[in-house]
C-alpha cells in the first residue's frame, strides 16, 4: 500500500487535479491520498491557505469580507468547472466557511487555525467529489474520523503517539481515501494546524500509521536537487540521499520536503519517494536509511536567511559552571528558541531566528546577559545567512571543510563561523545575508561542477 501526497502546485487548477486522478489511478497501490489546499498557479499568484489567514484576520477586525470569500470560493468553482463537478460541492463549500466564520471569536487563534485549515479539509471534498464522478470508489475521510490527535500547539501541532493505532485502521476501508493534511484535532476537539507547508507531515504520519510500503510526495519538480533551483540554474538531481541527509537540507532551505515530515516515516522505516505530477514518469529521489556512496562527500547544499548571533566573551567562561545554562535560561524566560550554539574557551555564539525578537526584546536580552553574566563583550550581529552543506560521505572524507572554506574565500565571501555538526553529515557557514547566493554558487561549483563536467 502507498500513501500519495499532493501539494498545492499539484493542485492549483483542473488540469492539476486531472493530473492528479490519472497518477493515483495508474497504481492500485495508491489507496490513501493527502491533499493541500490549492496553491499557486503561476509566481505571483496568492495560495488559498493565504488568502484564508487574510479572511480570518479581516473577520477579526470586524471588515467586510465579502470580496475576500468571493475570491476563495472562486477558486474551488474554477476548479469544479473545470473538471464539470456539480456546483453543489462548491455550495458546500460556502456553507463550510460561513459556518466557520460564525463561530465563536473569543479564541482568535483557534479561530484562525480553523480558517487555514478549511483550505485541505474543503480541496479533500471537492477532489473526492471529482473521483466520484469518474465512477471511481473515493471516500472523504476527516482527520478527527481518522483518530489523527495532535497537541494543543496553533500552527506547530505535533502528532500524539495514540494516532498512529487509529490510523491502522484505516487499511480496512475500501476504495481510494481522500484525506485533507495540514491539520489534526486536539483532545478537546479543536483544530490545529501544523507549521506551514505541513500537509508532507499529515503523509507521513499516515505512512507510518498504516504501515506503507511507501510514502509518494508529489510535487511540481523532477527531484529533489542537490541546491535550491531558484539559486542555481538546472542543478544536478539527487537520486537517493539518507533520512538524516534530507532532514538536515530541508531544515536549512530545501523548502520541496517539510523538515518535520521525515521523522514518522523514519521511524517505521517507510521510503519517502519525491516525485513530479507533472511529469510522472521521471524517477524522482528515494530517501532511505541508508544508501550506497557512489559520489563525492557532498550531497546538497542548503541556506536560510533571517538568523542573528549573539556573540558573547568572558575570561575563564571554560571555568564557569552554569555559565551556558544561564544564558539559555535568559533566552528561555524571553521564550526565544535558539538553532545553534558554537563556542569555544572564551566565548559562546548562539544562532537565533531573528523573526522572533523585536528591538525592544533584543535590548533587554542584551541587558539581561550582560548583567547577569558579567560578560566581558555582547554583541548582535543581524542579517545573517546560514549555508549547510551535506553529505553522508564528508564522515570518510578528508579536507571537506578546507575544500568549502577555500571555495568561499575565493569568491571573496567573508565567513562569519563555521559550525561541523557534531552529526558529521553536516557543516555549517554563516555569511552575510547579501553573500548567500553567491556562497551557494561558489560551493555548488566546487562540489558538483567538476562532477558534471
Ligand atoms: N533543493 C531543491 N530541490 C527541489 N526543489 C526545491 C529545492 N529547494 C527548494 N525547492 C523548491 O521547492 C518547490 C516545491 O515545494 P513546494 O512549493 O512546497 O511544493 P508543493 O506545492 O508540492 O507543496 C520547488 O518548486 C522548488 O522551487
Ligand atoms: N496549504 C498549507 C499546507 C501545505 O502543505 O501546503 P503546500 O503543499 O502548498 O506546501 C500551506 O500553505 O502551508
Amino acid at each position: 500500500m502507498k500513501v500519495v501526497k499532493f501539494g498545492g502546485s499539484s493542485l492549483a487548477s483542473g488540469t492539476q487535479v486531472e493530473k492528479v486522478f490519472n497518477i493515483v489511478l495508474s497504481d492500485p497501490e495508491r489507496k490513501i491520498v493527502v491533499v493541500s489546499a490549492p496553491g499557486k498557479r503561476y509566481s505571483d499568484d496568492i495560495k488559498v491557505t493565504d488568502q484564508l489567514i487574510s479572511l480570518g484576520e479581516a473577520c477579526l477586525a470586524g471588515k467586510t469580507i465579502e470580496d475576500e470569500l468571493n475570491a476563495i470560493l472562486k477558486r474551488y468553482s474554477l476548479i469544479a468547472e473545470e473538471l464539470q463537478v456539480s456546483s453543489a460541492v462548491i455550495d458546500e463549500i460556502e456553507q463550510n466557511l460561513r459556518s466557520i466564520m460564525s463561530q465563536d471569536k473569543n479564541n482568535p487563534v483557534l479561530f484562525i487555525e480553523a480558517m487555514k485549515a478549511s483550505g485541505e479539509d474543503n480541496n479533500a471534498k471537492l477532489i473526492a467529489a471529482y473521483f466520484q464522478s469518474k465512477d471511481v470508489e473515493a471516500h472523504y475521510v476527516s482527520p478527527k474520523e481518522a483518530g489523527l490527535y495532535v497537541t494543543n500547539e496553533p500552527g506547530n501541532a505535533q502528532v500524539l503517539p495514540e494516532s498512529y493505532d487509529n490510523l491502522y485502521r484505516l487499511r480496512e476501508r475500501t476504495g481510494i481515501l481522500i484525506v485533507p493534511g495540514f491539520f489534526g484535532y486536539s483532545k478537546e476537539g479543536d483544530v490545529l494546524t501544523f507549521s506551514r507547508s505541513g500537509s508532507d507531515i499529515t503523509g507521513s504520519i499516515l505512512a507510518n500509521g498504516v504501515k506503507a510500503d511507501l510514502y509518494e510526495n508529489f510535487t511540481d519538480v523532477d527531484a529533489v536537487y542537490t541546491v535550491n533551483p531558484s539559486i542555481v540554474n538546472h542543478p544536478k538531481e539527487i537520486r537517493e540521499l539518507t533520512y538524516r541527509e534530507m532532514r538536515e537540507l530541508s531544515y536549512a532551505g530545501f523548502s520541496v520536503f517539510h523538515d518535520e515530515a521525515l521523522i514518522p516515516a523514519f521511524r517505521a522505516g517507510i521510503p519517502v519517494q519525491v516525485k513530479n505530477t507533472n511529469n510522472p514518469s521521471a524517477p524522482g529521489t528515494k530517501i532511505v536509511n541508508n544508501r550506497a556512496n557512489t559520489n563525492g562527500p557532498v550531497i546538497g547544499i542548503a541556506s536560510d536567511d533571517g538568523f542573528c548571533s549573539i556573540y558573547i566573551s568572558k575570561y575563564l567562561m571554560n571555568r564557569e559552571i552554569g555559565f551556558g545554562r544561564k544564558l539559555l535560561q535568559i533566552l528561555e524566560e524571553f521564550n526565544l528558541s535558539y538553532e545553534h550554539v558554537p563556542s569555544g574557551i572564551d566565548d559562546i555564539t548562539v544562532i537565533l531566528r531573528e523573526d522572533q525578537m523585536d528591538e525592544e526584546t533584543e535590548r533587554e536580552v542584551i541587558k539581561r546577559i550582560q548583567m547577569e553574566l558579567h560578560a566581558d563583550v555582547v554583541e548582535i550581529e543581524h542579517h545573517l545567512a546560514l549555508i549547510m552543506v551535506v553529505g553522508e560521505g564528508m564522515r570518510h572524507n578528508v579536507g571537506t571543510t578546507s575544500r568549502a572554506a577555500k571555495a568561499l574565500a575565493d569568491a571573496g565571501i567573508n565567513i562569519d563561523m563555521i559550525n561541523q555538526g557534531s552529526s558529521e553529515v553536516s557543516m555549517m557557514f554563516g555569511v552575510k545575508a547579501h553573500d548567500e547566493k553567491r556562497a551557494v554558487q561558489a560551493l555548488y561549483n566546487e562540489f558538483f561542477a567538476s562532477v558534471l563536467a
